[in-house]
């Protein structure tokens, strides 16, 4: 039995994720086995300090501590403020460890905007159910993909309700939302904007993240986009969207069929004056030619490559890092599993 005064202490862990999965622009995500934590210790009394964060890991050098200007306890008051309460309960301890770098497409700011979300829903014993935590998630960031499965865990897909424009009057863009949150009042968000389904997910199937060494930040990626698209590369994306959603739970899983169902023409396209070498990369690195490769396409925004594979991960890495090597860039990769659970809360 803790002692009276000892503090409560509980760990809060969110897993990055990879969108889009080729064609399902804004639609699919998969949560994958690197985990954002948060070690935090709320104290009864006799703290030195009111309030003190400490991080480890990606982003250590340039991620402020001040609760007034980190995402994660941004996103905790922001929680807080919609149910009645204005402030982080004090003397409050968090330790932030995150393996997930920052800007490359793995759903960095998904993670810590799941991690905030949980963290304000624990200092306030709300008690949400996931579904509602999911809208507060979408309040902050706009397209469910990254959120919903690093929230809710596997492969998913989801849409956005369209939302009544009374429901969200007032309510800012996401780009300030989070602005002066620490002097805001926030209304509740509307109940069930996010919808999704969980997909069957094929265990053989592998995930192999080859991560170059510079950043894009999303929003960047997203500005490259062009606002209409033509009717035959939106049915070209369906068809493959459509067939992929069920391709990837199948086993054994079929190359040739999952390889053509991770084609783009919405996002790829466009994306690749950001990305040096991805053109190459994506026509280059082929199931005929590397046994065990599914696919392979932008892992989110980019401008890391996620190649799917039931073996060969090292050649199939190897070929992706080569040719970002011969424009310059060096590279890191990584074999991933695509998790069964979401984000976690664990009292400790
Ligand atoms: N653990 C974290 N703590 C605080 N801020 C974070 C954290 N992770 C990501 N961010 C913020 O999110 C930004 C990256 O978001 P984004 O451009 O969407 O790329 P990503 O593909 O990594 O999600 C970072 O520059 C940082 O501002
Ligand atoms: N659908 C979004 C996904 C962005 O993912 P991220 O991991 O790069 O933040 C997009 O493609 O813009």
């Amino acid at each position: 039995m803790p002692a009276a005064n000892a503090p409560r202490k509980f760990r809060i862990r969110a897993p990055c994720s990879s969108a889009n999965i080729g064609p399902g622009f804004d639609v699919l995500g998969m949560s994958l086995s690197l985990y954002l934590t948060l070690d935090v210790s709320v104290y009864q009394e006799d703290a030195t300090q009111a309030f003190e964060m400490t991080y480890s890991g990606e982003g250590a050098t340039e991620v402020p501590l001040l609760p007034e200007q980190n995402l994660i306890t941004k996103i905790a008051l922001y929680v807080l403020s919609a149910n009645g309460i204005s402030q982080l309960p004090q003397p409050l301890k968090i330790h932030v460890h995150n393996p997930i770098p920052l800007g490359r497409g793995l759903g960095s700011s998904g993670a810590a905007v799941v991690a905030g979300v949980l963290l304000g829903d624990a200092l306030g014993n709300l008690k949400n159910s996931y579904d509602r935590l999911l809208d507060y998630c979408l309040m902050i960031e706009r397209h469910p993909d990254n959120v919903a499965a690093t929230l809710l865990g596997g492969f998913v897909a989801s849409y956005l309700r369209e939302l009544d424009p009374e429901a969200t009057k007032g309510v800012p863009e996401s780009e300030t939302f989070l602005d002066d949150v620490v002097s805001k009042t926030y209304p509740q968000p509307p109940v069930g904007i996010g919808h999704y389904l969980r997909l069957n997910w094929s265990k053989e199937i592998k995930a192999v993240a080859i991560v170059p060494n510079f950043e894009v930040a999303t929003a960047k990626a997203r500005a490259v986009l062009p606002t209409t698209y033509s009717r035959q590369d939106v049915i070209y994306n369906f068809q493959r969207l459509a067939v992929l959603t069920t391709a990837l739970g199948k086993s054994p899983p079929d190359a040739d069929l999952i390889y053509n169902a991770v084609q783009d023409r919405i996002h790829q396209p466009y994306r690749k004056t950001l990305i040096p070498g991805l053109p190459e990369i994506l026509s280059s690195i082929t199931p005929a030619k590397f046994d065990g490769l599914l696919g392979i396409f932008l892992s989110g925004a980019g401008p890391t490559i996620l190649a799917l594979a039931t073996g060969n991960f090292d050649a199939i890495a190897g070929a992706a890092q080569k040719v970002f090597k011969e424009h310059g860039i060096e590279s890191w990769y990584k074999v991933l599993e695509v998790t069964d659970g979401g984000s976690t809360v664990e009292e400790l």
